[in-house]
């Protein structure tokens, strides 16, 4: 009997699948880690043989954990990290470089040199998206100028490109399916957001060859079905989703003015526009929130490149901590000590987009412990969503009545605490906290007709906790004060 749902999602340092009862309940699991390459100052690659073979894995995995065959599974969704590219042979499908990562800076002066040409405007206002080097378009040209022939093969059709959900569909339908989704479309700086296609004119300007794209489908949509050979029989493909938009849905933030922030690697914040394709006049993306029977709903998103990954730096980069888990008990015994961290390890994001900015630590005084210096990190990942809140609210948007908070950092409370009192909005942490899966799922459900509406998915969420504001304003604008001292003095296109 086919009952089940299962969830593939490819983040930035681990893949994940996850199966689903019908009820949106999560049953079993499987994860596996894979390696960051970081062969220059700025660049961040991941082997894309190493996605491809985690995928399976934890697919084969999830399978056995549940003693379940491919059969018994309804249909599946991807989500996945975003903007990460990869170019591979139409032929043989092999990735003819390593795919780059969304975070690698190595485009910055190509972004800059565009920004010179006065290129900005048209970019943003077809792409809601700014010309740095997160986006795919340039790290597409990158691959294709740097590595030999690249160039000429992708104009005779053959190599294609694809986003991460491209690659792994690709791969799962055995070289059947080339396609992707509106959301993963709309952060490659390629597609008008508005008129939902490619555009002619940017692939131009960024000299990427129509004939390397994939088709660009709804969210969910029929995307081809598993090769029998991987999974036992053929399982259909049935939604994509980028990891963001995917955990909106998770999240229930189905309504405009309903906002969500997702805390991994990095923390992404999403506010929901509904119809409206709201352009920021501070800095903000405006995104496909989710394309549905080719309507589209848009959100306007803030991008921070590091969160977690400061918690990971702490532990793995200078060994300050032994496990993510003890920042909590850590940041509880802190001072209140003055010093902030700032992590611009690779640049800053919104509402900054300084690329070539570098992370500091300041305040250090003789009493200075780990303590202090775990509390700062995590007191980072506050400040910086508090910069978007409030570019938020600049562009004209109400301050969101909570805001619903999710990813492997929130099951830290002192941080969750913090971030309420930091936004001065109570902050509510779901139950299942796996969004980004559980919201590809959804979708998963939706066009295989287990759900039939949006608001059937909105009913399912369910709240683990919410965390009040406690701290009052004079100290609130004390601390905040301090955060945008520090990020001017990493700062350098101010
Ligand atoms: N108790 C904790 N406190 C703070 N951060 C944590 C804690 N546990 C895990 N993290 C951080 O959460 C991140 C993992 O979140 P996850 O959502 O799995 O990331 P991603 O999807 O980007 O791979 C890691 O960067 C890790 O440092
Ligand atoms: O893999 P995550 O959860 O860090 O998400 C990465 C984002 O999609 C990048 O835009």
């Amino acid at each position: 009997m086919t009952q089940y749902l299962m969830a593939i999602d490819q983040g930035t340092t681990s893949t994940r699948a996850i199966i689903y009862n019908t009820q949106g309940v999560p049953l079993w699991q499987s994860q596996r880690e894979f390696g960051q390459h970081y062969p220059e100052d700025g660049w961040v690659e991941h082997d894309p043989e190493e996605i491809w073979e985690t995928t399976l894995e934890v697919c084969r995995q999830v399978l056995k954990k549940g003693h379940l065959k491919a059969g018994d599974i309804a249909g599946i969704g991807i989500t996945n990290q975003r903007e990460t590219t990869l170019v591979w042979d139409r032929v043989s499908g092999e990735p003819i470089y390593n795919a780059i990562v969304w975070q690698d800076r190595r485009t910055a002066a190509h972004c800059e040199a565009l920004k010179q040409q006065g290129r900005e405007g048209m970019v943003a206002a077809r792409t809601g998206l700014l010309l740095d080097p997160y986006f795919s378009a340039t790290k597409i040209a990158w691959i294709l100028d740097k590595v030999e022939g690249a160039r000429a093969r992708a104009e005779a059709g053959e190599l294609l490109f694809g986003t991460v959900d491209s690659f792994l569909l690709w791969r799962l339908t055995a070289g059947k399916s080339h396609k992707t989704d509106a959301t993963n479309a709309s952060r490659t700086l390629l597609f008008d957001i508005h008129r939902q296609c490619w555009d002619e004119a940017l692939l131009e300007l960024f000299r990427v060859p129509a004939a390397m794209l994939p088709q660009v489908e709804d969210c969910c949509a029929d995307f081809g079905v598993t090769d029998a050979s991987l999974l036992g029989a053929e399982i259909p493909l049935v939604a994509i989703a980028g990891d963001q938009q995917a955990a909106l849905v998770g999240q229930a933030c189905l309504q405009p003015g309903m906002a969500k922030s997702t805390y991994g690697t990095g923390c992404f914040m999403m506010l929901n526009t509904g119809e409206v394709a709201v352009q920021s006049s501070n800095r903000l993306l405006t995104t496909v929130a989710y394309r549905l029977k080719g309507e589209v709903s848009y959100a306007v998103e803030g991008s921070i490149f590091i969160a977690g990954a400061a918690v990971q730096w702490l532990r793995d980069g200078i060994r300050l901590i032994p496990h993510s888990s003890v920042t909590e008990a850590l940041a509880r015994e802190a001072r209140e000590s003055g010093v902030y961290l700032v992590p611009a390890f690779t640049g800053l994001g919104a509402p900054y987009w300084d690329p070539n900015a570098r992370g500091a630590i300041m305040g250090l005084t003789r009493d200075t412990g780990i303590a202090e210096i775990v509390a700062a990190g995590l007191q980072s990942v506050c400040y910086q969503t508090r910069d978007l809140l409030l570019a938020m609210q600049a562009d004209g948007a109400q301050k969101p009545g909570t805001l619903r908070v999710d990813g492997g950092m929130v099951v830290n409370n002192w941080l969750v605490q913090f971030l309420a009192d930091m936004l001065d909005v109570p902050v509510e942490r779901p139950e299942v906290t796996e969004t980004t899966a559980l919201g590809v799922a959804y979708l998963a459900g939706l066009q295989l007709g287990i759900y039939q509406t949006l608001e059937e998915i909105g009913s399912l969420w369910y709240g683990d906790r919410r965390f009040e504001v406690e701290m009052e304003e004079p100290q609130r604008k004390v601390l905040y004060e301090g955060w945008l001292n520090a990020v001017e003095r990493v700062r350098t296109n101010r």
